[in-house]
């Protein structure tokens, strides 16, 4: 999915519908170094598909694990099981984990005890994020385990040689207050060595995050590891324990990606007659810690109900009930409640949250500061932060929100489009959320819902080969927002009418509106597609141009098509390029472009356009052409071609189409509300 570098979301209202959520990261991270540990194959479904989880299993790929993917829903991992470790004499397999906690962090244990010589490294926020504790750990054990740069910081060095013996009869001491995902890469390596004799580990220090412990235990468990325990101070891996596939494992949907939607149903109205919001693939009863932001999500006013595998959320209390809350069982979901708290009555107070300056950037400066850019009034501590909303809607200010290439914090502070004040909302590099949800902003807005006239429209008009639609294809793409070919449409008409044998002269007007009314298409990303025959290539031809130009100056054609041109208005926006979308389809829109270049300079791109598609023509007949379709368009009685009055003109005849594109978002930023 590629992104834009900054994504601007007007400002919305409500939510509704359902949304189907991508599988657990911690989740998908943890089943796929325990499948990898394994002998056999796992078929993982439903298994995440981000960043994270792709340097993961690059990593695993690298280590001589198999992958196949049959189909989207499902992967089949080959384990290592019994295979040989490499030897530590050998050149190092070299790791590249990006700033992937929940694969750094297992893979080092894992492979220290496993043995061999490997590097591990990631990107630059990588080496900023400890592991000290759990390479002391691995230290004790007698690994041999070094830092390569920072001590206490990757990126690491293993070379450890799997016969040589290991301090493995007493308990290994690790710290839990820091991260607890050094416990949990503990307890996925040590049953690698439990073979002959049980293997203990002694938590120093009170653990955080509890929850993600228990993932780590259920998913041990489902791999056939046998553990006993006291409490959280104390895991001991029973002797003979050895991994074994469960075949088939069914990855959760992600809770925490889930706390964006049951926020968004607790702030956005929805509309009388509707539930709410459906959010499908975790339930009430998921192993995922952070479904407990459900319970904070209630007393500040969230209805949810729901069973085993969705949850149904919407507005309860409104405005939302301001909490103070110890949030170390749901770390990372307690970043949503900081968003929720811009929507709610009195300060929320977020405590024991110190985990979050050593995540993907140190997110409790950057929350505060990010809030604070909305209007709100924070105050940061070490392990808490205070949220005060903006007093009223006249307080909210058009942010444009940094996020520190953290993705939680791009869809945290995305909740801010549902603020009171009908402001929009700019996103920088929304592209972080590829970490754990590449879909997140196609999700939401996929179920957020606003009025018609919030949604920008940028239209751009102008004669034939202007270079309308290679204009507007860029500018949509540098904005995010969705694309109108307009003239497809006609050309789609054409089209169809040559192909039920009707002409497209005005004495089968009502027939040609008819097929023009009922038009069986779909657009995808590059294809179009006429009743499920895909026709991109078919409707470009000169001919069906000018059959278009034909079928288009007929009122009840032109009149069929609105409707199904009014529909691309879709959140985040639209670029939409014809003769008439600033004259008549979109007569409001915010910014209306008629681009023109000289008939002679339109004619040699044309040309040029043509002879790179292998078709022969000349540079007077295409001139001829376009200028006999210009007047037709010009003098036509119904939505002539012409400039809407508001429009600004731009003469594109010696400028390249960077320069146009630049010109043109030079405009549109000009009009953005956005405070720098
Ligand atoms: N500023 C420019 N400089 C040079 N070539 C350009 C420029 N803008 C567009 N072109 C080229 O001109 C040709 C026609 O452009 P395009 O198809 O975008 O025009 P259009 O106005 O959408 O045409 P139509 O009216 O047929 O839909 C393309 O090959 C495109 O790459
Ligand atoms: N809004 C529009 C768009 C197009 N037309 C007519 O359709 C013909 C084909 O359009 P292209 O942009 O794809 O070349 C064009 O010649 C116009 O006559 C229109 O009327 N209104």
């Amino acid at each position: 999915m590629d992104y834009p570098a900054f994504l601007d979301i007007p400002a919305l209202q409500g939510v509704a519908g359902r949304v189907r959520l991508p599988g657990s990261k911690s989740i998908s991270n943890r089943v796929l170094l325990l499948a990898a540990l394994s002998e056999g194959s796992t078929e993982i479904r439903g298994l995440l598909h981000s960043d994270d989880t792709r340097v993961m299993l690059d990593a695993l790929r690298r280590l001589g694990c198999t992958v196949q993917t049959p189909d989207a829903d499902r992967l089949c991992l080959g384990g290592l099981g019994a295979s040989p470790p490499p030897p530590h004499t050998g050149a190092p397999v070299k790791l590249f984990l990006g700033n992937a906690g929940t694969a750094m962090r297992p893979l080092a244990a894992a492979l220290a005890l496993r043995g061999g010589h490997y590097e591990l490294s990631g990107v630059a926020r990588m080496h900023e994020r400890p592991i000290g504790d759990l390479v002391q750990a691995l230290q004790q054990l007698g690994c041999a385990i070094e830092y390569l740069g920072t001590p206490g910081f990757p990126p690491l060095r293993i070379r450890q040689d799997a016969a040589a013996p290991l301090a493995l009869d007493r308990a290994i001491r690790v710290r839990g207050d820091v991260s607890s995902q050094f416990l949990t890469a503990l307890l996925m390596a040590l049953p690698q060595r439990a073979q002959q004799r049980e293997l203990s580990i002694e938590v120093v220090g009170e653990l955080i995050s509890k929850p993600y412990i228990d993932i780590t235990l259920a998913l041990l468990e489902r791999f056939g590891i046998a553990l006993r325990r006291d409490g959280y101070r104390r895991f001991t891996i029973l002797a003979g324990s050895r991994y074994h596939s469960p075949g088939v494992l069914q990855v959760e949907a992600d809770a925490s990606s889930a706390s964006y939607f049951i926020a968004a149903g607790a702030i956005a109205a929805s509309d009388t007659g509707q539930k709410g919001l459906k959010i499908e693939g975790v339930g009430l009863t998921s192993i995922q810690g952070d479904i407990r932001f459900i319970d904070a999500a209630r007393a500040m006013g969230a209805k949810i109900t729901g069973d085993a595998h969705s949850l149904q959320v919407r507005r309860g209390r409104w405005p939302l009930k301001a909490i103070s809350l110890d949030c170390n069982h749901i770390p990372d979901a307690a970043m949503t409640l900081a968003a929720m708290a811009l929507y709610a009555e009195g300060t929320t107070e977020l405590t024991n949250i110190a985990s979050w300056r050593v995540k993907e950037t140190d997110r409790i400066a950057a929350m505060a500061a990010e809030l604070g850019r909305l209007g709100a009034h924070c105050e940061a501590g070490e392990d808490y932060l205070r949220i005060t909303p903006p007093g009223d809607a006249a307080h909210w200010r058009a942010a444009s929100i940094r996020t520190y290439d953290d993705h939680r914090m791009a869809m945290c502070l995305s909740l801010a489009a549902f603020n009171p004040a009908g402001l929009p909302l700019r996103i920088l590099e929304p592209g972080c959320v590829a970490k754990t949800f590449p879909g997140y902003f196609d999700a939401l807005l996929g179920v957020a819902q606003t009025a018609a006239e919030r949604i920008p429209v940028i239209c751009i008009d102008g004669p034939t080969a202007s270079g309308k639609g290679t204009l507007a294809a860029a500018v949509a793409a540098r904005l995010g927002y969705h694309l109108l070919d307009s003239g497809a449409l006609y050309r789609l008409t054409a089209l169809s009418a040559a192909q039920h044998g009707v002409g497209p002269q005005a004495a089968n007007e009502a027939v040609l509106a008819e097929l023009a009314a009922s038009l069986p298409v779909r657009f995808d990303a590059t294809r179009v597609w006429l009743a499920g025959q895909d026709v991109s290539e078919a409707i470009r031809t000169e001919q069906i141009g000018m059959q278009a130009s034909q079928v288009s100056q007929l009122p009840l054609v032109r009149s069929a098509l609105v409707a199904l041109q009014h529909g691309f208005r879709r959140l985040p926006g639209l670029v939409a390029d014809g003769r008439d979308m600033g004259t008549v389809i979109f007569p409001q829109a915010p910014l209306k472009i008629y681009l023109t270049a000289s008939a002679q300079c339109r004619a040699e791109r044309r040309h040029k356009q043509l002879i790179s598609k292998g078709i022969s023509t000349t540079i007077a007949d295409l001139r001829a052409d376009l200028e006999a379709r210009d007047a037709r368009d010009m003098q036509r009685q119904s939505a002539p071609l012409k400039p809407a009055e508001d429009a600004l003109l731009l003469d594109s005849s010696e400028l390249t189409i960077d320069e146009t594109v630049d010109r043109v978002l030079g405009w549109w930023q000009a009009r953005q509300p956005f405070a720098h």
